[in-house]
């Protein structure tokens, strides 16, 4: 039996993902350590309150709430409490005593990453995040050193396992949001507070932090354009499905140019259509999937589970042994690569294509005046969809007057975000045109 050395792990907070790091830490000890080079010992785990009743059993004795403490005792630092304080400090009172710290928090990393990673950089520490994009799929650590001698051009992701696992829901079964949001929950997928998934704050970060790094250049999360999936209808993904397309939610992330001409960078997230012959329309449930696109390298796409707390403990474990053999073998740890500084673009640099679906008057002259409105803001229409709904008006009354509708989807070719909004207020203003129901861009040229 080889005799290894012992590096002292401690583990703060026991949720989804840090009871399933214990669970494993504990299981797979010996199998770890050969991997590491030095076994693993699992001292403690903080947590609010170490009488809690919890999914996964693991020796009492190994609870505390004394997190600062169990800290300074160790040399790696398992950080899955999640949320920005105490988990910002106590990873940097970790740093500041010499251990390596292991995280999947997204939402501390994409708000203050380049604190983190200086701090890290200064005292020789190692900091890693795997698990904080795309749950248990290999991506950071692709991007950051598989394609360092490549430039990355863009990247594609479905990075939000709750929403995906929702639109797919709402696609193939009918699902309501409410009721798809409430399995991915007990899934074990979505946040502490669901509406970081629903709203795209979760997946803002991870393209905070997805473009930072691809790109070579800090982009900060407020730069990420972000529109969630709560306006998403039945009737839109319906629509999505007869044109051949699905709805994702998507985190884009681009080296661009501006309306300037400049080079630059440029990270949104919303709700987009894509075509159903596209890799990403067959990423199911809570399934994840990052399409890149680099310039020698071509298109690669990095696909599994997202969230779930097994799934993402194979990430955090990963990192746990990378940052054990370093720390065997002596070195300091990486830092984050930041030089090329290109300037964030803002959406309105941006264009797109779109699906506006509109409820028209069902009246002659409606085409010719949708149509001339669009040709006069300069929008080229590309394809358009007619439906006149089956209505008896015995039985669904018309109390704002309209009379008859028809629904209308028009699909635009690539136009700027301005001009967007110039055509649906035109559209919500014109007498012919009852309600714009919704507004998706396309997404996913190969
Ligand atoms: N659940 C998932 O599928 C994934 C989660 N993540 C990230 O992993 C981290 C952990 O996520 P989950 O395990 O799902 O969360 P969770 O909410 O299930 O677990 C967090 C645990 O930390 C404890 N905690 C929070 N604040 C604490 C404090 N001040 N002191 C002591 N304990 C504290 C909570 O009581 C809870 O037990 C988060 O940053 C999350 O964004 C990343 C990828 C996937
Ligand atoms: N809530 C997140 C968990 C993983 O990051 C998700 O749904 O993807
Ligand atoms: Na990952």
């Amino acid at each position: 039996m080889i005799e290894h050395r012992t590096l002292r792990v401690a583990l703060l907070g026991a949720g989804s993902v840090g009871s399933q790091v214990a669970r494993l830490l504990l299981e797979q000890a010996d199998e770890l350590a050969s991997r590491a080079g030095a076994g693993l010992e699992l001292i403690g785990i903080a947590v609010r309150d170490v009488d809690a009743k919890r999914d996964v059993d693991l020796p009492h004795e190994l609870y505390t709430t004394d997190a600062d403490q169990l800290i300074l005792q160790a040399d790696v630092v398992i950080e899955l409490m999640g949320g920005i304080e105490p988990a910002r400090s106590l990873i940097m009172l970790a740093l500041e005593t010499g251990a390596d710290v292991v995280t999947a928090n997204k939402a501390l990393v994409a708000a203050h990453g380049p604190e983190l990673f200086s701090l890290a950089e200064r005292v020789g520490a190692q900091l890693h995040y795997e698990a904080a994009v795309a749950g248990a799929i290999p991506i950071i650590r692709p991007l950051r050193d598989s394609l360092a001698g490549d430039r990355v051009d863009r990247i594609l992701g479905i990075v939000n396992g709750t929403t995906n696992f929702i639109l797919d829901r709402m696609d193939t079964r009918g699902d309501t949001l409410e009721e798809a949001l409430r399995i991915a929950t007990d899934l074990g997928y979505a946040e502490a507070d669901p509406t970081a998934d629903i709203e795209g704050h979760d997946a803002q970060q991870k393209a905070a932090i997805l473009a930072s790094i691809a790109f070579h250049t800090e982009v900060p999360v407020d730069r990420v354009h972000r529109e969630g999936i709560t306006k998403v209808t039945s009737a839109q993904i319906e629509q999505a499905a007869r044109a051949g397309y699905v709805v994702k939610l998507l985190a884009i992330c681009e080296r661009t140019h501006g309306a300037d001409g400049e080079e630059g960078v440029s990270a949104r997230v919303y709700p987009a259509l894509v075509a159903r012959s596209h890799p990403l329309a067959s990423v199911h449930g809570g399934n994840n999937a990052v399409f890149v696109q680099a310039a020698a390298a071509g298109s690669l796409m990095f696909y599994g589970a997202g969230a779930g707390g097994v799934e993402t403990a194979s990430a955090v474990l990963g990192d746990v042994v990378s940052v054990a053999r370093r720390r065997v073998q002596g070195g300091p740890g990486l830092g984050e690569s930041m030089h090329a500084g290109l300037p964030v673009l803002d959406i309105d640099d941006i264009t797109t294509r779109y699906h506006i679906s509109l409820a028209v008057a069902d009246r002659p002259g409606v085409l010719a005046a949708v149509a001339s409105l669009f040709s006069e803001l300069d929008v080229s229409v590309e394809t358009l969809e007619q439906s006149i709904p089956q209505r008896d008006p015995a039985e669904e009354p018309d109390p704002d007057g309209f009379g008859a509708h028809a629904t209308l989807v028009i699909g635009t070719h690539a136009a700027s975000e301005g001009s967007l909004a110039a055509v649906v207020q035109a559209l919500a203003e014109s007498e012919f045109v009852h309600r714009v129901t919704g507004v998706l861009r396309v997404e996913g040229a190969i």
